[in-house]
Parts: C-alpha cells; structure tokens; sequence
C-alpha cells in the first residue's frame, strides 16, 4: 500500500489509520535503504543518531503486551500492525489480500531485507506470508483458527523485488480443525508454483480464546 495514495480521511480512526501507514511506509524505504547503502562509517553514525533521536519520539503511553489496537478489527480484519499485511508495520511488505473465490489472495513484492540467497527470498519470509495467507483462508471461510501444523515444500527460488502472489484456500474441516493449502507464484506466471504449503488449523474452544485473548 502507498499511504501517499490513499483517499482522504472520512474519520478519526481513518486519519489514525492513514498516518500509522505513512510512518510504515516510510520506515519501510529507510530499510531499505539501510540493507541496500554502501555509503561510508561517519554517514552511517550521522544517520544513526538522527534514528535514535525519532524513535525518542514515540516511546509515550505504549500499548501493552495483549492489548488490542483500537485501530484493528481482530479477529478476521485489519491488522495495522501485522508483520505480513500491516501497513504500519516496517517489516510487512506489506500483503495486500483481496478474496478470490475459492479462498484468499495476496499480493506483494518483497525486497532485498527478505533475501536468503542471493537475489531470492528467504525461506522463513515464504512460510510466513503462507502462514498468514492460511490464516486469511480460515477467517474467510468463517473459522478464525490458528496453527498448529505447517508443512512447506519449496520447489524454486522466490526472487525479491518481483511482484508475488499468494493462494490460500481451506479444503476441509473436522470439527475444530480446518485444513488448509497454500502457494506462492510470481504474477507473471501464475502455474508455477514455487513454494505450496498444506497445514492444519484449531479454533481454540471459548475459554481457551478468552484465555489467550484477555482484551479481546
Ligand atoms: C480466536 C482465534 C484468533 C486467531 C487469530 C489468528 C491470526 C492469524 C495469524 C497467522 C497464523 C499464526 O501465526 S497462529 C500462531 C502460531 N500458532 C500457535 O501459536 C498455536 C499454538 N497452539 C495452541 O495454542 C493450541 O494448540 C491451540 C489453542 C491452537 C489449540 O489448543 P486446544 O484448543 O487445546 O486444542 P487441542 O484440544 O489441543 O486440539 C484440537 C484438535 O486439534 C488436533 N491437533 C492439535 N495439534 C495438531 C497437529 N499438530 N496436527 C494435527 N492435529 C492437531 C488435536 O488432536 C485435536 O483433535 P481432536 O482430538 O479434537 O480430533
């Protein structure tokens, strides 16, 4: 998402919203940078300080350990802060995840701060976005769920800064446990399948939910 694109705030919580993602967004280019320059030490120091000074910035009222944003719908919507989908969050790409008709879509690119090899994605980063991607799926298909099974196989490199799609679609369910699969093509060739994933899914039962979602 470019938060330099998006419409005009109709609310306070769009406004909140809109300037959560512009400080990602931004913060998503100084990563960037940062993995990227090849600028020397005293430059770096410069910048260093400059960072530290920002981050002082921000460390007011912090929200706790299990709190829920007020800007986020859990679970099953926005995520501002999602490592894969939040655009408030510098380490997401950010995934951008539209329904399709037989599960979920995302869509992104990542950059070189997800390589593992040289020019590839990291394997970790391809099991995350499917992880997420699955977890879409259960929410989709009206079972907000979580892992408990993940299995990968990873037929072809995943190059960076190429734009990615990401399938995930729940095949079946058994009482509490969905079964879903996944996989990670590039846009442009949409067959070939690069990386596929099938894990299973648990809706934790009510008290269990209460009990790990305290705010919920
Ligand atoms: C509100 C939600 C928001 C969900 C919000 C989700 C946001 C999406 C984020 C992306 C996805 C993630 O990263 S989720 C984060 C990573 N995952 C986790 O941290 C989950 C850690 N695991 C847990 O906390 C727990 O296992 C729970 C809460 C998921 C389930 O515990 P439980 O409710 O006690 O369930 P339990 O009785 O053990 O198991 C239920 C059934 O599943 C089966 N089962 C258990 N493990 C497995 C397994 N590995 N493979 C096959 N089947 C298994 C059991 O045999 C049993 O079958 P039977 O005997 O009934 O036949």
């Amino acid at each position: 998402m470019n938060a330099r694109h998006t419409a005009a705030p109709s609310t306070d919580l769009d406004h909140q919203r809109e300037a959560i993602a512009g400080l990602g967004h931004e913060l998503r280019a100084l990563v960037d940078a940062t993995v990227r320059t090849v600028t020397p030490a005293d430059v770096l120091h410069r910048v260093t300080d400059e960072v530290r000074r920002l981050t002082s910035q921000l460390t007011g009222r912090r929200r706790t350990r299990t709190e829920i944003p007020h800007v986020d719908e859990f679970p099953g919507g926005i995520r501002m802060f999602s490592p894969v989908t939040g655009p408030g969050n510098p380490l997401a790409p950010p995934v951008r995840v539209t329904p399709d008709g037989d599960g979920v879509t995302g869509h992104c690119t990542l950059g070189i701060a997800h390589e593992g090899p040289p020019g590839y994605v990291h394997g970790g980063m391809s099991a995350m976005l499917l992880d997420e991607l699955m977890g879409w799926a259960c929410s989709a298909a009206g079972t907000p769920a979580m892992t408990v099974s993940l299995q990968l196989r990873y037929h072809g490199p995943v190059p960076v800064e190429t734009p990615l799609r990401v399938h995930a679609r729940v095949t079946g369910t058994e009482a509490r446990k969905v079964f879903v699969t996944g996989s990670i093509t590039t846009e442009a060739d949409g067959d070939r399948q690069l990386v596929t994933a099938e894990a299973v899914f648990v809706a934790p039962d009510p008290e269990r939910a209460r009990a790990l979602f305290p705010e919920r």
